[in-house]
């Protein structure tokens, strides 16, 4: 055999073994509600925006039920950089004056939200956008932010209040691919500004989904960060609840949520490495899945 045939047939059979280890998990998860929250660098790099809109086709053709909830952070603080309004985080989240709300709201409906639907829609006609607004599929409560243990009012900041998941299961029973948008109207009337992590794990438990993957921009929960040797690769809702309070700024609305939603049902919650192209296909469909998984009980 020549050492041009043997690679050849080495290759072959490197990429046979990833399609059958796919095969269990195929299986199992045929029919599945899956809640993906798209954030951090796979948000902003063109490859990794198109490496995502192709894994949830690639989801929806597999047979699940991909359902994305996306954020917009930097794209947010970006647009109110140019437009001169200055605003700040407190406690992790944005002090959410009228006017920033005004702009939370264009840019994540009306630009990142617009943007996800396009890229998918590229593979067919699958996505449709939604925001909390649509079909009463969100309502807020407003919360405040806790700052050295104290409570600080951040304004038009929400928690969510409810979930009517009716516009979603049509979209799911159509064929379609849910990408929503993470702002919601009050009792009032007056619209909120959801994380969108929080935002994700209220839709996956109102949903009965099996998964929640929360994309970031690190390999997972590190146990000490940031030290690299304390990569968390699965963790018990008891211990995350222990871990939490010692958890540094982003990680903790991000594994605040995970934990909510496997308390709240959802059987695995994982944050997975979004600048890693296709991270979600990684989680759902190998045998040693990717970055950080959270369940119930051990
Ligand atoms: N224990 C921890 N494990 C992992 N990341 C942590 C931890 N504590 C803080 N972080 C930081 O949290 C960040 C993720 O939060 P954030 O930047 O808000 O994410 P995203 O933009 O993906 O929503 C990581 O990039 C990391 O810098
Ligand atoms: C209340 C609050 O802070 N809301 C977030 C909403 C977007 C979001 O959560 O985006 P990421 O997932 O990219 O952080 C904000 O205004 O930035």
């Amino acid at each position: 055999m020549t050492a041009s045939l043997s690679r050849d047939l080495s290759d072959a059979q490197v990429k046979a073994a990833t399609l059958i280890e796919a095969l269990p998990w195929l299986a199992r998860f045929h029919g599945a509600t899956v809640v993906v929250k798209y954030g951090g660098n796979a948000m902003v790099d063109p490859e990794l925006q198109r490496a995502f809109a192709a894994d949830m086709v690639f989801l929806r053709y597999a047979g699940l039920k991909p359902v994305v909830v996306h954020g917009g952070g930097p794209q947010i603080s970006a647009m109110l950089t140019r437009l001169g309004i200055v605003t700040e985080f407190r406690g992790g989240l944005r002090v959410t004056t009228p006017e920033a709300m005004d702009v939370v709201r264009m840019v994540l409906v009306g630009q990142v939200g617009r943007e996800l639907v396009g890229l998918i829609n590229e593979h067919g006609p699958y996505a449709v956008g939604l925001s909390g607004e649509d079909a009463r599929l969100f309502t807020a409560v407003r919360r405040p932010a806790f700052v050295d243990g104290e409570a600080v009012d951040v304004g038009q900041v929400g928690d969510v209040a409810t979930v009517d998941t009716s516009a979603v299961d049509d979209l799911i029973a159509a064929g379609r691919i849910p990408v929503i948008s993470t702002v919601a109207p009050d009792v009032d009337g007056v619209l909120h500004n959801l994380n969108a992590d929080t935002a994700a794990s209220a839709l996956a438990i109102a949903l009965d989904a099996r998964k929640l993957v929360v994309l970031t921009d690190v390999p997972g929960l590190y146990a000490d960060w940031p030290d690299t040797a304390s990569l968390v690769s699965q963790i018990t809702a008891t211990d995350l609840e222990a871990l939490l309070p010692t958890l540094a700024a982003g990680m903790v609305p991000k594994m605040e949520a995970c934990l909510r939603a496997v308390r709240g049902g959802v059987p695995a919650a994982h944050v997975v490495d979004g600048r890693v192209a296709h991270s979600t296909l990684l989680e759902v469909f190998t045998s040693e899945g990717f970055g950080t998984m959270v369940v119930d009980a051990s």
